[in-house]
C-alpha cells in the first residue's frame, strides 16, 4: 500500500484477438488453463480470490479488482500499485502460442490517481504509459489515439488510449461501456464495507452485498463477491454475456467506489436505474461517470438525468472519438452543499 493509503483508482484494459480456426474461437481465451491466467496476473501483480463462469464468459475477482475472460476478448482492472501494462506482452504471446490467436485492438483507461507518487512504472505518468502502450503492442495496431479528457477539476481527468488494427472494427455492434468512479465516500454508508473478521472473505462479502443494496442494481446477475479484511470489497455480476462490476475501498481519507457494466444501446431504462442505484448507496462527493458507445454522445443527457435527482449536480462533460471504440463521453459531477454547509 502507498505510505498515504490504498489507491482506489483502476487501471482498466481490454484487448480483443481474432482468429481464422472456428473451432478455436467457440471458446479462445477461456482455454487458457488457470496456471497461464496466474502468470499474467502475476506480471500485473495480482492474484486471484475467487471465480464464476458461466456459458459465455469467466469472471474473476482479483487481490485488486476484476478479470473477465471471453472467447476473443479480455478485460483486466486493477487498482494499489498494480503493474497492469506489464501483462501485455504475455498476454499477446499466451493468447498466440496456445491459440494462434492475433491481437487487433487494446483500450487502456483509467481516472487520475490519488496517490500519483506511489505508482511505479509504467504507471508512473500517462505519458510513460502511452509510451510503454506504444512499444509494446504490435505495429498491426496502427490507428491509435491517447486523450486525458479533462474535467473543471484538475484532480480528475479520464486517461484513454485506443489502438486497432482495423478503423472500423467494432463499432457497429459495440455495446455501451459504463466506468463509474467516486470518491469522498458518505462516510457511515463506507462504514459497512468493513468487518471484523471471524468469517470468510466469501461470507462476508455476500452479507454485504445483501446489507448495502447492491444486490438490487442488478437483480437478475449472479454475483460472485468478497470482503476483504479488515475492509474493502468487491464483486462481478454475469447476466448472460453481460459483466457488471463494484470495488470498495471504505478507508476515510481515500475512500473510493467504482461500479462498471455494459448495457445494451437504448437500454435507457436499465441504465438510469442503475446509476441511480450506485450514486444511492454510496452517497459520493464526486461522482464521473465514462461512457463508451457507438457514436451517441447524447448519452450524456440520460446519464446526468439519472444521477442528478441523487443530489449530484453535473460540473463538466467532455467528448471525444476513438479509433477503436466510437465515443467516450466523460461527465462530473460533485454533491449539491446545502446553505448550511450540509450535504443534500
Ligand atoms: C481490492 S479492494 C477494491 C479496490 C478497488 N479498486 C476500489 O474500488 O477501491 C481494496 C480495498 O480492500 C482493502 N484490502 C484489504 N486487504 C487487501 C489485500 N490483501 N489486497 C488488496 N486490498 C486489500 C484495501 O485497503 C481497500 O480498502
Amino acid at each position: 500500500m502507498a505510505a498515504g493509503g490504498f489507491e482506489g483508482f483502476e487501471k482498466r484494459l481490454e484487448l480483443h484477438f481474432s482468429g481464422d480456426d472456428p473451432s478455436t474461437l467457440q471458446l479462445g481465451l477461456r482455454k487458457l488453463d488457470f496456471h497461464c491466467i496466474q502468470q499474467i496476473l502475476q506480471a500485473a501483480q495480482c492474484t486471484v480470490v475467487s471465480a464464476l463462469g458461466n456459458s459465455f464468459f469467466d469472471a474473476y475477482v482479483l487481490s485488486e479488482s476484476s478479470l473477465f475472460v471471453y472467447p476473443t476478448k479480455i478485460i483486466i482492472k486493477t487498482c494499489g500499485t498494480t503493474q497492469l501494462l506489464k501483462s501485455i506482452p504475455l498476454l499477446i504471446s499466451q493468447a498466440h502460442s496456445h491459440l494462434n490467436l492475433t491481437l487487433s485492438s487494446c483500450r487502456y483507461t483509467r481516472g487520475s490517481f490519488i496517490f500519483p507518487a506511489a505508482q511505479p512504472f509504467p504507471h508512473t505518468s500517462f505519458h510513460d504509459e502511452v509510451t510503454y502502450l506504444e512499444a509494446t503492442l504490435p505495429q498491426t495496431l496502427r490507428f491509435r489515439k491517447a486523450s486525458v479528457m479533462p474535467s473543471k477539476s484538475s484532480s480528475h481527468a479520464w486517461h484513454v488510449f485506443a489502438a486497432t488494427s482495423s478503423q472500423y472494427s467494432r463499432t457497429c455492434h459495440h455495446p455501451c461501456v459504463v466506468e463509474v468512479c467516486m470518491t469522498d465516500l458518505d462516510p457511515a454508508l463506507a462504514g459497512r464495507f468493513f468487518h471484523g473478521g471471524g468469517k470468510s472473505g466469501d461470507a462476508a462479502g455476500r452479507e454485504m452485498t445483501l446489507a448495502t443494496g447492491i444486490g438490487e442494481i442488478k437483480k437478475n446477475a449472479v454475483v460472485c463477491d468478497f470482503a476483504f479484511e479488515p475492509c474493502g470489497y468487491s464483486m462481478n455480476g454475469m447476466e448472460g454475456g453481460w459483466y457488471s462490476t463494484i470495488h470498495v475501498t471504505p478507508e476515510e481519507g481515500y475512500s473510493y467506489a467504482s461500479f462498471e457494466c455494459v448495457v445494451s444501446g437504448g437500454d435507457d431504462v436499465d441504465m438510469v436505474h442503475m446509476l441511480r442505484k450506485v450514486a444511492q448507496i454510496f452517497r459520493p462527493g464526486t461522482m464521473s461517470v465514462s461512457t463508451t458507445t457507438n457514436n451517441d454522445e447524447e448519452v450524456w443527457r440520460e446519464v446526468a438525468g439519472a444521477v442528478e435527482p441523487t443530489g449530484l449536480k453535473l460540473r463538466s462533460v467532455a467528448m471525444d472519438q476513438f479509433p477503436e471504440c466510437g465515443s467516450v463521453v466523460f461527465q462530473t459531477f460533485t454533491r449539491v452543499r446545502r446553505k448550511n454547509g450540509a450535504h443534500r
